[in-house]
This record gives C-alpha cells, structure tokens and sequence, in this order.
C-alpha cells in the first residue's frame, strides 16, 4: 500500500508558491527522511498531507483516502516543530498523551504504554510548559503511539535533543515502521540517515531527488544542490 501520493502539487502560502509540482510518494511501511534547507517546504508539505493546508493545484492520497478523511479518522499524527508549539497551554504529559486516543475504554492503558515507550514514566504529571525541548518532543511522539496512528509526520524532532534522546526516538520510530506504520522525517542532519531511515525525499520548493536513501542522499548530490558538507 501507498501511504502518501502527492502528484503534481502547487502550495500556496500568503499568495506565494512554496511548493511547485511536488510529486511524491511514500509506501507504507517505510521511513522516510524529509531533507531540505531552512524554507525549502518541508513544514508545508506536512501541513498539506495532515491536512492543514489546501492544494492550488495537483492531487494527494493519505492512506488511500483524502487527507480529510485520514485526519478525521485519527490516522495520521503529527508532531510539529517545537517553535509552533504553545507552552502556556496548561496540560500534562499524561493529558497530552491521552489527547491522542479516541477509545475511553482503553485509555489509561495506552497512555501509560505510550509513556513507557518515550522513557518519560517519571514526568507523567508534569506540565508541558516545565519538560525540556527533548522530552517535549517525546511526549508528542507518545501522543502518535497512544493514537495508533497509521502514518506519522515528525517535523524536526532530533533538533536541540541530546543524544539519549535521539536514540530513544529512532528507536521508536524503527518500531513504528516495524508495526507496518509509515513514519516521515524532516531534519537537517543528514550523518548517519542509512542506519535509520529507508528513503529520502530531498526538497527546494520542489523535489530534487527522491527515492531508497542510498542511492538520494550522496555526498556529491547534496554539495551540489545546496553545498552542505554533512549537515545544513
Ligand atoms: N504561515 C506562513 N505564512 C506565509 N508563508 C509561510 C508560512 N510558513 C512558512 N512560510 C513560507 O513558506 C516557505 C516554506 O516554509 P516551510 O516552513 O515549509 O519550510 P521548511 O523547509 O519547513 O523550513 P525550516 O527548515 O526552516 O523549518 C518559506 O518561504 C516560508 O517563508
């Protein structure tokens, strides 16, 4: 199954293209880096496949189903970028975790799990506002887990974390994928993306290469494309 299909997508933000006849896809089953400097669109293109923001033009598949439909029906999750996210919102780890979970009835259970699985048992009941940047982002990310989500969109979840935490996320993220769910992933940090990630779209307003990370993310093509030497 095809998780993401977008063909010959136009994204307008503030009445300027973002996005330009972006045709991607993404099987289902896969993880998938998301590469591109500072305002090549990644954001925007999440935005799109979870369904916050239209198409100009072109057309996409999520899940076999509109975005609409796979947002509305809790199969897709979405972490955003800790930038977007509204600390003064007054809400725990458990509260936001649980926030994800449609069944009553096995709420408790998958919240805990959920929170086991990001390694944050002990800041269960601890605002948002007072976690560090890391573990936000793993309360997000057990939000998807507890939702069961089908597809997840990770908006640069390894940026400002330690390295603990980063292995804890790619270890969750290979589970995920493992489970049979898609997960897609924008960063920067281009080291080591083979030992996490099996594909990569490489983005500028546009695509520039996509396709098994290998054979996408050489060396020579991203000092090409953007002059990066490792990292952007
Ligand atoms: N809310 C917005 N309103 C208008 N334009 C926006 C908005 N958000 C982003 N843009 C513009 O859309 C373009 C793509 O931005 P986007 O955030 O998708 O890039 P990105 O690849 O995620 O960048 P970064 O690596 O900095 O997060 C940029 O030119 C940006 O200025």
């Amino acid at each position: 199954m095809t998780a993401v299909e977008v063909e010959e997508a136009t994204v307008r933000r503030a009445r300027r293209t973002v996005l330009r006849d972006v045709s991607v896809r993404v099987e289902a089953g896969r993880v998938c880096a998301l590469l591109g400097m500072n305002g090549a669109g990644k954001s925007t293109l999440f935005d799109v496949i979870a369904d916050r923001l239209p198409l100009a033009g072109g057309s996409i598949e999520v899940l076999g189903a509109t975005p609409r439909k796979a947002r509305r029906a809790g199969r897709v999750g979405y972490v955003v970028q800790s930038e977007r996210i509204d600390l003064d919102f007054p809400v725990t780890v458990r509260g936001v975790v649980s926030m994800g979970i449609a069944s009553r009835r096995e709420a408790r259970q998958r919240t805990d799990d959920a929170i086991e699985r990001v390694g944050l048992q002990d800041l269960v009941d601890r605002p948002l506002g007072r976690l560090s940047g890391g573990q936000r982002k793993r309360a997000f990310l057990a939000r998807c887990l507890a939702q069961r989500a089908e597809l997840i969109l990770l908006d640069e979840p390894f940026a400002g974390v330690d390295r603990p935490s980063e292995l804890t996320l790619r270890q969750a993220i290979g589970d995920l994928a493992a489970d049979g769910n898609t997960v897609i992933v924008s960063t920067h940090d281009v080291r080591e993306l083979d030992t996490w990630c099996d594909d990569a779209i490489v983005l500028a307003g546009r695509v520039v290469a996509s396709g098994p990370v290998r054979e996408t993310v050489t060396a020579e093509r991203l000092a090409q494309a953007f002059g990066w030497e490792g990292s952007a």
